[in-house]
């Protein structure tokens, strides 16, 4: 099967002050379609840098990057920014919702972006509310919602739109392990039943357990689990 995600010789530098910081080295990463792929490492080891690169948030300093057969390294500024709305899914550690805003509305703001009409919206909204669980809570409010209920809403936005990628950032370092484990095992369905490719930034070694496959990131490369250094496992506990 061909990869959705494809990375080669991927390098990321920034400049800091006289130096430079290179968290990702020649780093590369095959990721197929329906995966669910978590990422581990050290603090500053660059999982969000590469989390970043994958949507589309920031570019390579190097390297070849396609997700869904584009160089999305390649697009111009406008380009990406397009690419982004239709095609990624963010699904953050703190959620993100608009507080004054129902559940619906939060789940509605990325389809205002596009020439949808009300009613194809609210067809779209009804059902990612209902394949996250939350069909009886359309009209609550954030605050009106436990933390695991309001992660499940901005997965509901992540999805709305049919995206083919989700990267998700600690997506369940908030939560209580009963609600953490309701989100990992709504994730792995996501991609088991729904095609959509997962990339999961995480600390938690139990939330990546519940993932098809983890890596490791140590220094700026990636590492299959088992290949994991004790010295990586120390520095990541
Ligand atoms: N925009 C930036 N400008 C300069 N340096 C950056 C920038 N973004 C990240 N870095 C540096 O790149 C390295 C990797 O950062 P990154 O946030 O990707 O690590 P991380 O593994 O996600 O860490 P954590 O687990 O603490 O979130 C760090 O040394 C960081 O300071």
């Amino acid at each position: 099967m061909p990869s959705f995600i494809s990375i080669q010789h991927l390098t990321k530098s920034y400049s800091k002050g006289k130096n430079t910081v290179t968290p990702l080295q020649n780093l590369s990463l095959e990721v197929p379609q329906g995966e669910f792929l978590a990422l581990m490492g050290p603090s500053g080891s660059g999982k969000t840098t590469l989390l970043n690169m994958i949507a589309g948030i920031d570019s390579p300093s190097s390297g070849e990057l396609i997700v869904d057969d584009r160089d999305i390294s390649k697009l111009s500024r406008a380009e990406i920014t397009r690419w982004r709305a239709s095609h990624v899914g963010y699904i953050f550690q703190l959620y993100h919702l608009v507080p004054i805003l129902s559940a619906y509305e939060n789940v509605e703001l990325p389809l205002l972006l596009t020439k949808m009409s009300r009613s194809q919206r609210k067809e779209r909204i009804l059902a990612a509310l209902d394949l996250v669980g939350l069909s009886d809570r359309a009209n609550h409010r954030p605050s009106e919602l436990s933390g695991g209920q309001e992660q499940r809403v901005a997965i509901a936005r992540a999805i709305v739109h049919d995206p083919g990628l989700l990267v998700a950032d600690e997506p369940t370092g908030d939560l209580d392990r009963e609600s953490a484990d309701s989100i990992l095992q709504l994730l792995n369905t996501l991609a088991d039943e729904h095609d959509k490719t997962i990339v999961m930034v995480t600390h938690d070694p139990k939330a990546a357990a519940a993932a098809h496959r983890t890596l490791h990131l140590e220094k700026g490369q990636l590492i299959e689990q088992g290949a994991v250094s004790s010295s990586t496992q120390n520095a990541a506990s």
